[in-house]
């Protein structure tokens, strides 16, 4: 079953369309990436998902169950990191846990456990007592994602929740969400941080202008833009060089010779870098070096979007 099922969802305020029509599917078990430069409805969608905002027009389905006739149900199946720190500063880190689990529905002996849980979960287990008021940022971050799970949520959206933190507490949370879903959460995680996308999404949907405009995994995505692969090869000299037998490995596609520099662009599909090199060897050459350059995520939204991801 999908865990989440977005059909033909649109945003309006006033005259402008912030979420444009947009359907989506996320299957039990994924990391999805919502990726989109400032301004592109990210948050605008997450809003509707986690009923923050009305719905102007179409339907959200989270397990199955319509979020508006099921409120009650889509509540204690999301958990949302939201984009602005969303603990209170006057609490220790655990009120501030409990007082989120129990908006969850979360009670008693139950919401204790879960609690001592997740903040154990952020590698806040010996911070009970301290007030957030006192926390580093890294630290605030890691309490705001321990009051998204203690009710142990389905589903787990965090909206950029690595923005403006150090490179430790960054990879601390990049490796909880990994643990999370391994636990069996699914995520939607929100970024116009490239790498973290690539890194941890199994699925990538680019959003601009409120529509989603290509999804799928990343290998998918970098298809889209190309499919092809450019591989350069300096030697020291290509005298001896037999560019037909080159040719005639499969997937190579042209073969071009700059000074003592090969290139050869070849399907990006196929890997065929090991017969090159074993060709080229045979015929007695020397190798100085190799280059394979692979299209990125970055280089996907660039031709798909005309604009860079932090304009
Ligand atoms: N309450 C509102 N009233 C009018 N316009 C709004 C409102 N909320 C958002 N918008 C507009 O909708 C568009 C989408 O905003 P949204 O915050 O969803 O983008 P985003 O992709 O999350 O960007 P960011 O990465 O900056 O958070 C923007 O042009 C924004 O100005």
């Amino acid at each position: 079953m999908n865990v989440l099922e977005i059909n033909k969802l649109t945003k309006q305020f006033g005259d402008f369309i912030a979420v444009d029509n947009l359907s989506l599917s996320i299957q039990d078990g994924e990391i999805f990436g919502f990726l989109g430069a400032n301004g592109a409805g990210k948050s605008t969608a997450i809003n509707m998902i986690t009923s923050l905002l009305p719905i102007t027009r179409g339907q959200i389905e989270i397990l199955g169950k319509n979020i508006v006739k099921h409120s009650k149900f889509a509540k204690a199946n999301i958990g949302i990191v939201p984009q602005e720190l969303a603990i209170y500063e006057d609490m220790t880190a655990y009120e501030n846990v409990q007082f989120f689990a129990g908006l969850y529905g979360l009670r008693g002996s139950l919401l204790k456990s879960r609690a001592e849980e997740a903040l154990a979960f952020v590698g806040l287990e010996d911070k009970h007592r301290s007030y957030s008021k006192n926390f580093s940022g890294g630290m605030k971050r890691r309490l705001n994602i321990a009051c998204a799970i203690a009710h142990r949520p389905k589903l787990i959206i965090m909206d950029e929740p690595t923005v403006g933190i150090d490179p430790q507490s960054r990879s601390y949370i990049l490796n909880s969400i990994k643990k999370l879903n391994e636990m069996g959460s699914t995520i939607i995680y929100t970024s116009h941080y490239m790498e973290e996308v690539e890194e941890i999404c199994t699925r990538i949907a680019i959003i601009d202008h409120g529509k989603i405009i290509a999804q799928g995994t990343k290998q998918q995505l970098k298809a889209i833009i190309t499919n092809q692969k450019n591989i350069s090869i300096e030697v020291r000299s290509v005298e001896q060089l037999d560019v037909e037998k080159l040719r005639d490995i499969v997937g190579v596609n042209t073969v071009e010779l700059a000074d003592a520099v090969i290139r050869i662009s070849s399907d990006a599909e196929i890997n065929n870098l090991n017969k090159i090199i074993q060709q080229l060897m045979a015929s007695g050459m020397e190798i100085r070096s190799v280059e394979a350059d692979e299209p990125n995520l970055e280089t996907v939204f660039l031709t798909l979007t005309g604009r860079s991801l932090r304009d």
